[in-house]
């Protein structure tokens, strides 16, 4: 979860926090990160560095999804790849296509197997 990737020691006095992913101080439960736009981009160490602010988001991101999905795991009458929900993946999958234009469903598809399967499985490994 994001609460837990704040680095404490990096906390301001007025209730804010630095994290790993955001260039700004913020409040618990938020996450804030610039985007670049790639046209800008000119020299190899800025594209990196935008490359690494992006992921450093994604993997908060990511870990949030995760807890969240294993929530979704507990609540449901069958959870876990036993209750794995073919028709709800496809329409997540739909909604993402519609914001990620340039990767497409297809794509998007190979990308949220990935995301579900590991979620599962690490809802799967803490139970265990
Ligand atoms: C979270 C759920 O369980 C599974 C995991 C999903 C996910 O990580 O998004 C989606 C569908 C299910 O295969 C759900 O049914 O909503």
């Amino acid at each position: 979860m994001h609460d837990q990737v704040i680095d404490p020691a990096a906390s301001g006095t007025d209730g804010t926090a630095a994290c790993p992913a955001c260039p700004e101080p913020h409040g618990p439960g938020e996450l804030r990160v610039p985007l670049p736009s790639a046209a800008d981009l000119t020299t190899l160490r800025d594209a990196r560095a935008a490359i690494d602010g992006l992921d450093a988001a994604l993997a908060v991101l990511l870990e949030h999804r995760a807890a969240v999905a294993a929530a979704v795991q507990r609540l449901k009458p069958v959870g876990g790849f036993a209750g794995r929900n073919p028709e709800r993946e496809r329409e997540i999958v739909a909604a993402m296509a519609a914001r990620a234009p340039s990767l497409g469903p297809d794509r998007l598809a190979r990308i949220m197997n990935a995301v579900i399967e590991a979620g599962l499985d690490a809802a799967a490994a803490s139970d265990a």
